[in-house]
């Protein structure tokens, strides 16, 4: 690919991002949704979305806090009033001067519009004050609120949106962009309300001086309005063409911020590669940024000539009005002010509708994100999922992940029941997580069913669902608190006042060894990124893992290689615990250890998704298929080889 780091000079009739051929740029995705969108996002169709945005924002203030709304939008208006009412009493106060007759009656006349344009102003600078005081309050808040509904929804959606890069991108930019925006959104339009008074008021002004003034002074703002709304919509759509690159940026620094991958990247020496990789992004972002900063000032530019044009315009009609007799001279000279402040409260307003119209854009992204997230969440219904099911049937399973180009799991039938351990064997890819992801719930079946006692978990409360099953994956999350909060997660709601059951959840897994070990025992807050935070190894991971699941106790144990990190005393003991723990209940584990898997009640081999085996460790031993190629390997290396002559061999001598 073309390397595009070219800061100093850029074609601005190429554009930096095309020919790049980079799913980076243009993801296959992009065409057919995001275009479609953008498409609905055109000028003509923001400015008419601009009462729903504004309705929206104001319900989320609303909800922050009533009284400060109505504070924010009361105090602006009455402030853009006053400033209005000052300007008519400058006129007024000019008109007293400018007539004819002794200095000192003239005076006199213009003290009392004097007095009204100091207490306009007064009126004017203390709302100001007070409507900042409430938009930063309601600012704080509405941050919040929109940062939690993002968050919120991320968290409900299902599993399957999480197989999706677009998903990813709307996250990102809802997060990233959306919640910021939510609150300079509104900020922008109580401003704008506030500007908007302002300006009717001096329009007001203005059209009781002389009508004809009116055109004169809009068209001497028009084009530099239609320049700066044009610049925002260049800035939007780059930023959504952007938006994969930007993600991506992210993903490369987070890289080397991180402290997982820190180890690995240092013993492949991947530095340079990682470098190389974020130039190459940088190098486009930086085109592109040039390329819209050009665009922009040459829009502005011509925006700004023909606003001057406009203004001039303005003057040569004063004039002529002067001229022919038309204005008196103490008129014209209260015209010439009210334009002037006119014009600044029209470009006022102007401004805020543009700044409305570019966080409009993505308070617009933000919200469909959220109805999007809506759609993907799975409803909650009045069926719930049976309490402790005494059958559990898989009939003809299949499932595709989204986008994929094909199923990974094909018409697979099982079946087995309360207090049994099953296992799933197969080799790397064959499916096995993927069937224990949709018995746990946490997917919907392309095709076929899941049955617990004859109940489609497909159409079960999801959280009913949940609420039954315990779950250890292969590499197990850790939250951000204590080792004892991390067991006691498995069940927040369970009384445990003595700690009696996490303490038994934790002796059962190996995980009070943890806690042995760990400087703060039970309470040693498990964030290297914080002081006295730790970081587990693996096995301990794992050992945690297990505990939380035993702490949990569902009906349904689901075990994806819960012992892989673990060594060979540890491995054994928690066996040991899950065979005391399937006592009652049931066990679905996943293994490549085969030995572990020789006293499940019934095993079901996979094969490139499909069920290709099932029975008992002997019955499949004796089909020779399989299973026995698999099992027969493993104990293979675990044969002692013929012991060659002890020449080499050494040993420590006898004390
Ligand atoms: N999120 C995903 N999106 C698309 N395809 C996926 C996803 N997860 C898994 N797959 C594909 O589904 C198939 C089955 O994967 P699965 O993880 O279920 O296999 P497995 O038997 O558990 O493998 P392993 O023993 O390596 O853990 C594989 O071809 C895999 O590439």
């Amino acid at each position: 690919m073309r390397f595009l780091f070219r800061a100093n000079k850029v074609d601005l009739s190429q554009d930096p991002l095309s020919g790049t051929d980079d799913e980076l740029v243009a993801p296959a995705w992009r065409s057919v949704k995001l275009e479609r969108q953008a498409h609905a996002a055109s000028l003509w169709a923001m400015l008419r979305r601009l009462p729903s945005t504004a309705r929206y924002l104001f319900g989320l203030a609303w909800q922050v806090s009533p009284s400060m709304t109505l504070l924010v939008v009361g105090a602006n208006v009455v402030s853009g009033l006053a400033a209005g009412i000052s300007v008519y009493s400058t006129t007024s106060v000019l008109r007293e001067l400018i007539t004819e007759g002794p200095t000192a009656a003239r005076l006199v006349a213009a003290l009392p519009a004097l007095a009204v344009v100091v207490a306009a102003l007064a009126v004017q600078r203390g709302l100001t004050i007070l409507g900042g005081y409430g938009s930063q309050v309601i600012g704080a808040g509405l941050e919040r609120l929109a940062e939690r509904r993002v968050v919120d929804a991320a968290l409900h959606v299902e599993l399957s949106a999480y197989d999706e890069s677009s998903w990813f991108d709307s996250l990102e930019l809802a997060y990233q962009s959306g919640v910021a925006h939510v609150d300079g959104a509104f900020d922008r339009l109580a401003t704008a309300l506030g500007s908007l008074a302002g300006l009717l008021a001096t329009a007001g002004t203005v059209a009781l001086l002389d009508p004809l003034l009116l055109p004169a002074l809009v068209l001497s703002v028009l084009p530099d309005a239609y320049a700066a709304l044009h610049v925002a919509r260049l800035l939007y759509t780059s930023m959504r063409r952007t938006s994969t690159l930007r993600r991506r940026r992210w993903l490369s620094t987070r890289m080397a911020r991180d402290d997982s991958p820190a180890a690995e990247i240092r013993a492949y020496q991947a530095q340079p590669w990682l470098l190389a990789d974020l130039d190459r992004i940088a190098g486009l972002l930086v085109a592109e940024e040039t390329r819209l900063a050009q665009v922009q000032a040459r829009t502005r530019a011509i925006g700004r000539a023909l606003g001057g044009v406009g203004l001039g315009a303005a003057y040569v009609l004063l004039g002529v009005f002067l001229a022919t007799g038309r204005v008196p001279l103490a008129v014209a000279g209260g015209a010439l002010i009210a334009i002037q402040v006119g014009r600044a409260r029209l470009e006022d307003v102007i401004l805020s509708v543009n700044r409305i119209y570019e966080e409009g854009l993505y308070v617009n992204e933000y919200q469909r994100f959220l109805d999007d997230a809506h759609t993907r969440t799975r409803p909650t219904t009045a069926v719930t999922a049976p309490v402790a099911p005494s059958r559990y049937r898989v009939e003809n399973l299949s499932f595709r992940y989204p986008g994929a180009e094909r199923d990974s799991l094909h018409e697979v039938s099982l079946e087995f029941t309360a207090g049994q351990v099953i296992a799933l064997v197969g080799e790397n890819g064959s499916g096995k997580s993927t069937l224990a992801k949709l018995i746990a719930g946490l997917y919907r079946p392309s095709g076929g069913r899941i049955l617990w006692d004859g109940v489609d978990i497909a159409t079960a409360d999801p959280d009913s669902v949940f609420d039954r099953v315990a779950l250890v994956m292969q590499d197990p999350i850790h939250f951000p608190t204590s080792l004892a909060d991390n067991i006691r997660l498995g069940r927040r709601d369970r009384t445990d006042t003595q700690d009696t059951a996490l303490r038994a959840a934790a002796a059962a897994a190996g995980a009070d060894e943890v806690a042995a070990q760990l400087p703060r025992g039970w309470e040693t807050l498990l964030s290297r990124q914080f002081v006295h935070g730790t970081r587990l190894s693996g096995g301990q991971e794992q050992r945690l893992a297990i505990a939380r699941a035993l702490y949990r106790e569902g009906d349904l144990l689901i075990a994806d290689e819960p012992t892989a990190n673990l060594d060979a005393k540890a491995e054994a003991a928690v066996y040991q615990s899950l065979a005391h723990l399937a006592q009652g209940r049931t066990c679905v584990m996943i293994t490549h250890r085969m030995a572990s898997v020789r006293t499940a009640d019934r095993i079901y081999v996979l094969d490139h998704g499909r069920l290709a085996e099932s029975g008992t460790h002997h019955e499949l031993m004796e089909l020779g298929g399989i299973y026995h190629t698999l099992y027969t390997i493993q104990a293979a290396s675990y044969q002692d080889a013929p012991t060659p002559a002890k020449q080499g061999s050494t040993r420590s001598p006898s004390v």
